[in-house]
């Protein structure tokens, strides 16, 4: 027997920490399931509005492990998966986990046209399983929500996301080659192209940091632009790309990096002349330096939730 928790999870913020928690302590003698669906549902049965996740799959995964789950179950969000009617989901992947307990957020859904809800979860389990619904965690009068935490991070408010989150907003990917022209202005950035589906915080300069994925426990601050280099035509990608703080010794390409966003400097503008830009990102270097320099993760720089 387990206790199974579902959602998309995604960001595994606040609140659905709550519900692995709240879960985990209903029969902390059993294994606790978290079952999440891959692709976000929205990508295939409304991809206009498929929102831009804010986590991967794989640190999806990893932040439920730590947030409790002793098995992430992924199940595969296709389009025959969008057919099962909730009876069919129930039988198909959920009594697999052979639950005794489940526990979903109070606004579930689920099934084809998502005709499925508490209730009909409850009428499905009667004499197998019991269900239980977890209000919302609320902060400040406001739910935490994977919503509400990406548009917080599309006004560039990463101090907000960070209090949803309960930890620092990242993102994560490999290092590419640029155009080579970091280093010559003298801050050599480590840039991580953004896909579409992707959330990262709004254009901008922000201070922050940069860990290596094979070295977790080493953030190196960071100074950190959000944007398409407006200075420059390049073609519009939307990038990130950190300089950590004064070093120059770095090697970073095709490396596996997060880059944590802890404090929102400026806007990100077109400068008329190389002179300008190079000024305009010392004073940016110096001000993350301040700000993150001696301990870019420090508890004291993290909002505290009011849960
Ligand atoms: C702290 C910081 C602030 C930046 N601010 C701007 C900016 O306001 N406008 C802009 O066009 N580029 C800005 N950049 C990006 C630079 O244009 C970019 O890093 C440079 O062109 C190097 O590109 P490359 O890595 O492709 O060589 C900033 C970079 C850093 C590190
Ligand atoms: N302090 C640093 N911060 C970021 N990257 C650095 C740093 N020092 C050296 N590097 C290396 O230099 C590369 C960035 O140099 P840059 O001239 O901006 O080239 P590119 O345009 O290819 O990003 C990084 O990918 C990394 O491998």
């Amino acid at each position: 027997m387990s206790i199974v928790v579902i959602g998309n999870f995604d960001g595994v913020h606040q609140g659905h920490q709550a519900v692995l928690a709240h879960a985990a302590a209903l029969a902390p003698e059993l294994p606790l399931v978290a079952m999440t669906f891959w692709p976000h549902p929205s990508s295939v049965v409304a991809p206009a509005r498929a929102p831009r996740l804010l986590t991967t799959l794989e640190r999806r995964i990893d932040l439920l492990q730590r947030s409790g789950a002793d098995r992430v179950v992924v199940i595969p969000f296709t389009p025959e998966l969008s057919q099962l009617s909730p009876a069919e989901f129930v039988e198909t992947w959920l009594m697999h986990a052979r639950p005794e307990h489940v526990v979903v957020g109070e606004n579930f859904r689920f099934g084809h046209k998502a005709a499925g809800d508490i209730t009909t979860l409850t009428e499905l389990g009667r004499g197998r399983f019991q269900v239980s619904a977890d209000v919302m965690v609320h902060q400040g009068g406001a739910r935490i929500s994977s919503t509400r935490t990406r548009a917080l991070l599309a006004e560039g408010d990463v101090v907000g996301a960070a209090a949803q989150l309960g930890r620092w907003f990242t993102y994560e990917g490999e290092v590419v080659r640029g155009h080579q022209r970091g280093r010559e202005l003298g801050f050599p950035t480590a840039n991580l192209p953004v896909p579409f589906d992707r959330a990262v915080p709004a254009d901008g300069v922000y201070a922050g940091f940069l860990r290596r994925l094979e070295e977790p426990t080493t953030a190196l601050p960071a100074a950190i632009s959000v944007g398409t280099n407006p200075t420059f035509d390049d073609v519009p990608v939307t990038t990130v790309e950190a300089n950590v703080l004064d070093r120059d010794d770095l090697d970073l390409y095709d490396i596996g990096v997060e880059v944590g966003f802890v404090r929102r400097l400026r806007g990100n503008t077109r400068f008329d002349g190389l002179d300008q830009l190079i000024t305009q990102i010392g004073k940016d270097v110096d001000a993350a330096r301040e700000l993150v320099g001696a301990d870019p993760t420090a508890a004291a720089l993290l909002p505290t939730a009011h849960v």
